[in-house]
């Protein structure tokens, strides 16, 4: 097995940030040391800043003559970069010139990303993330992250040294098995973990060199895919059983033995794989499952927006009844995180379970067996009446004030399913979360249309703005977005032992207070994708304090400072800062 020497990414790596600012007031002059000179530092995405590299610099770090005489400002280039990916009409041509400046310069990647959020986050995440994943054979052009598979078997562990980042702090793993809506794409599915990560770094304030975005192939049950000449996955169907467990278990010792304070985030693994994987690893691996966990607690803050958007505090959450509309990973996931919520407020899980109706292919689930998780069978427990009643008649006879989709089935909210939620509720809350767009449950046009304008409305990938009657309504994004990256460098920046389900709410509260009055006169029930990552940052603060109130935390703040200004002082900001020679 071939080891990484002293190559371009270990020098990288071993830069290290000298300075940061201080609690005091004034902003220390950052430098950043890097080994790398010449062509190797111009063609580090890390180090390189193209036409902005200074005169002195250029000299002092052997450059001068590789560039173009004129030097540029991060502005001028942020600007051009701007300029030329708009011209671009296709969605997909976009999302590869924003890799190709990934590719060569990752803090100008960022800067774009974070100064055009509202235009680029659905460019880099949902929806363009779908396209991307699956052409990704096609478009292959550089790899970024890394790739396990059944072929590594006990390799793993010596395979992670050819990573040279000593000081990893976020993995995104996926076994390609259910990429959004979108099924088993395979090892297709890595563009999800890079997407996942541009965004940790964008939005929730981690480093671009502490992030590893990794793609567990395990096989594809997607013939389709298995025979096109350009899928470059293992050629064989999806590992099962006992095959898939021990991989998946090598892979994760094969991390945390290299890595030993890294969070894992585990994403669009199948729902038959989900919580079992959630339930093995959780309490000795510094991990959580953003489809489970990270969708249930964006629901929750959507839920606690939509009550202020009521006008209710959170307690309010106990008058609200749900129909919960697919029962993956998501769905039970919210579910699970709705039980949690209500516990909070003084009822038992059994009463709150009341409240919540899963509806699933058959119907409203009336009954369950013991072998089916917990979650189900509470939910189940006190609906025998309603067992397998239809949308319509289950919304006539049970009169929610909220409904949501993770089915992946665009369309399942129907003219009639929403005009049944609006005779049911003033204020209905419809959240159609299924991503990408085209399978949606149902548009933010068609809900305020067939709702007369009345409904709350959140999708998981954005939506336009609708004009009715000459007012402007402004749909959610409901995305797990404004939760992940907080909660990941939350938990890293604590040292948590753990992600503990407490850590959930207090990130779905904090992103629900960090709506503004003035978003709320918008009827928005989350803050505005401009402000994620001051909601990230908000996120991160209440994830760092509840791992100190449960114990779990091994980093403290300084002497002296407190989690807001820990939190403050060790977000990543792009910017070009002085480079200086050295180890
Ligand atoms: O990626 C997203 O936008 C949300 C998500 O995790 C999923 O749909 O699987
Ligand atoms: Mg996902």
């Amino acid at each position: 097995m071939q080891r990484a020497s002293r190559s371009r990414h270990a020098v990288a790596n071993r830069a290290r940030c000298l300075s940061a600012p201080a609690s005091t007031g004034f902003k220390r002059f950052p430098v950043l040391r890097t080994q790398d000179t010449g062509q190797d530092l111009v063609r580090n995405p890390l180090f390189n800043k193209g036409t902005a590299f200074m005169m002195s610099e250029r000299d002092r770090l052997g450059i001068r003559g590789l560039l173009p005489p004129k030097v540029l400002s991060m502005d001028a280039q942020l600007d051009n970069e701007m300029a030329n990916i708009r011209k671009l009409t296709d969605p997909l041509m976009k999302n590869l010139a924003m890799q190709d400046l990934q590719d060569r310069n990752e803090t100008l990647f960022h800067r774009l990303l974070i100064d055009n959020i509202h235009e680029l986050a659905p460019v880099v995440y949902t929806p363009t993330v779908g396209k991307v994943c699956q052409h990704f054979g096609d478009n292959f052009r550089r790899g970024r992250g890394m790739y396990f598979s059944s072929k590594d078997k006990g390799e793993m562990s010596a395979m992670t040294y050819n990573w040279a980042a000593k000081d990893i702090q976020i993995v995104v793993v996926t076994d390609g098995s259910r990429i959004l809506g979108l099924g088993d794409l395979g090892a297709n599915g890595m563009g999800i973990p890079i997407g996942k990560l541009a965004l940790y770094c964008a939005c929730g304030g981690i480093a671009p060199h502490r992030v590893l975005p990794v793609m567990l192939d395990l096989g594809t049950d997607n013939l389709d895919l298995l025979n096109h000449p350009h899928y470059l996955g293992v050629q064989h169907r999806r590992l099962q059983g006992s095959d898939y467990y021990e991989l998946l278990d090598e892979f994760m010792a094969a991390i945390q033995t290299r890595w030993p304070k890294a969070l894992i985030q585990f994403e669009d693994f199948s729902s038959d794989k989900a919580s079992p994987i959630l339930d093995t690893y959780r309490h000795d691996y510094l991990c959580f499952n953003d489809d489970v966990q990270g969708t249930g607690a964006a629901v929750l803050a959507g839920i606690l927006g939509s009550l202020r958007q009521r006008g209710k505090g959170a307690a309010g959450l106990l008058e609200e009844r749900v129909i919960m509309c697919g029962a993956g990973s998501a769905g039970m996931g919210i579910l699970k995180q709705l039980l949690d919520a209500m516990q909070v407020h003084g009822i038992s899980r059994d009463e709150a379970a009341k409240a919540l109706y899963l509806v699933d292919y058959t119907g409203c689930v009336g009954s369950s067996t013991e072998r089916d998780e917990l979650t189900r069978q509470q939910v189940a427990a006190s609906k025998g009446a309603l067992d397998g009643a239809k949308l319509p008649a289950l919304i006539e006879a049970v009169r929610p004030t909220m409904i949501i989709g993770c089915t992946g089935k665009g369309g399942l909210f129907t003219e009639e399913v929403v005009s049944k939620m609006a005779a049911a509720s003033d204020r209905p809350a419809i959240f159609a979360l299924s991503n990408p767009t085209a399978n949606s449950e149902c548009t933010a046009e068609e809900a305020y249309v067939w709702s007369k304008g009345r409904a709350i409305y959140a999708s998981g990938s954005p939506m336009a703005e609708v004009i009715l009657d000459g007012k402007k309504l402004i749909p959610s994004q409901c995305n797990n977005m404004y939760i992940f990256p907080g909660v990941g460098l939350g938990a890293s920046l604590a040292g948590s032992k753990r992600v503990t389900d407490r850590m959930f709410i207090k990130a779905a509260e904090a992103v629900a207070d960090s709506i503004s009055d003035a978003e709320l006169a918008e009827g928005r029930v989350f803050p505005q994708l401009t402000t994620i990552r001051e909601v990230s940052k908000a996120v991160a603060i209440a994830v760092y304090q509840s791992a100190i109130d449960e114990d779990v935390a091994t980093i403290y703040p300084k002497e002296r400072e407190t989690i807001v200004e820990n939190v403050n002082r060790r977000f990543y900001d792009p910017s070009y800062v002085t480079l200086a020679r050295g180890e």
